[in-house]
């Protein structure tokens, strides 16, 4: 059994593979001292594999834990810009989001493209597959909950809970929490329509998969035909 490890900005996600293309007993921690806890009900597993798009100390900590535990020694994954499958269409590759690319190659091995891939996470990544599954390239626009705490410290006479943005829908909003519901409602989702929209003009109809922490909740707002995929960056590292 093969442990698959996602290192993002927010949350540590996990899982268990048996071979290529398949997760099973997936979870996710806020902490690695919560991610190393969850990890200590499960069977000392065969080999690991981490990516990460983190540049802290994280990945060491999580090395040094498993070491701690006699676990086997991590392999890292890294962008490998040669396979036949997958061609990253960035200047610089070794720029491009490793998890970005993962979401990539699982989509490349399982869906017909044109595709769109999208992660909702601490930032909203979206890229596109021609129908030869070429890397278009892609866009960068902050998260959900990135936007509500830059606006509200920005702001502070804003600052409340998240209130739910499944519920905020329209431009007559007569409370401030509505109101900033609604208008992240507009930032985030709309963005995201605005961009499938432009990417479509070029690509044509395409099959759009949807990832990431926010990613059921951006696929209730879209008013596109979308399909959610939870473990599709952790599927990813069965592929490389
Ligand atoms: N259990 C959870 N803990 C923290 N955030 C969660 C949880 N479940 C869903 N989320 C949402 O997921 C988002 C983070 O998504 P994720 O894909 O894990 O991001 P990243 O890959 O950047 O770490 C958070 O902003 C939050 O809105
Ligand atoms: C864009 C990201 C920060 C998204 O990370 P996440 O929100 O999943 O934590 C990550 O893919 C990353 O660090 N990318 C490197 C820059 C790039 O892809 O252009």
């Amino acid at each position: 059994m093969q442990l698959l490890v996602d290192i993002g900005n927010t949350r540590i996600k996990w899982g268990t593979s048996p071979g290529r293309g398949v997760v099973e007993n997936h979870g996710s921690s806020s902490s690695i001292a919560e991610f190393i806890n969850q990890l200590r009900f499960f069977a000392r597993p065969d080999s690991i594999r981490i990516c990460s798009v983190r540049h802290d100390n994280s990945l060491p900590c999580i090395i040094q834990e498993f070491s701690a535990m006699a676990w086997p020694d991590p392999e890292h994954v890294l962008l490998k810009n040669n396979l036949d499958k997958l061609r990253i269409a960035y200047k610089n590759p070794a720029h491009y989001g490793i998890d970005r690319f993962l979401a990539l190659l699982s989509v490349c091995n399982t869906r017909q493209p044109p595709s769109i891939v999208i992660s909702a996470g601490t930032a909203v990544t979206i890229d596109a597959l021609d129908n030869r599954c070429v890397h278009k390239g892609g866009i960068i626009l902050p998260g959900l909950r990135s936007m509500h705490t830059n606006l509200t410290s920005a702001a502070p006479v804003l600052l409340s809970e998240m209130g739910n943005i499944e519920t905020h829908i329209g431009p007559w909003q007569r409370d401030t929490q509505d109101a900033v519901m609604a208008g992240l409602r507009y930032a985030w989702a709309g963005g995201v329509e605005n961009v499938i929209m432009d990417m479509e003009c070029d690509l044509g109809k395409a099959d759009v998969v949807v990832t990431g922490g926010d990613g059921l909740l951006l696929t209730r707002c879209l008013k596109h035909d979308t399909t959610y995929e939870e473990t599709l960056i952790l599927r990813g590292l069965t592929y490389v």
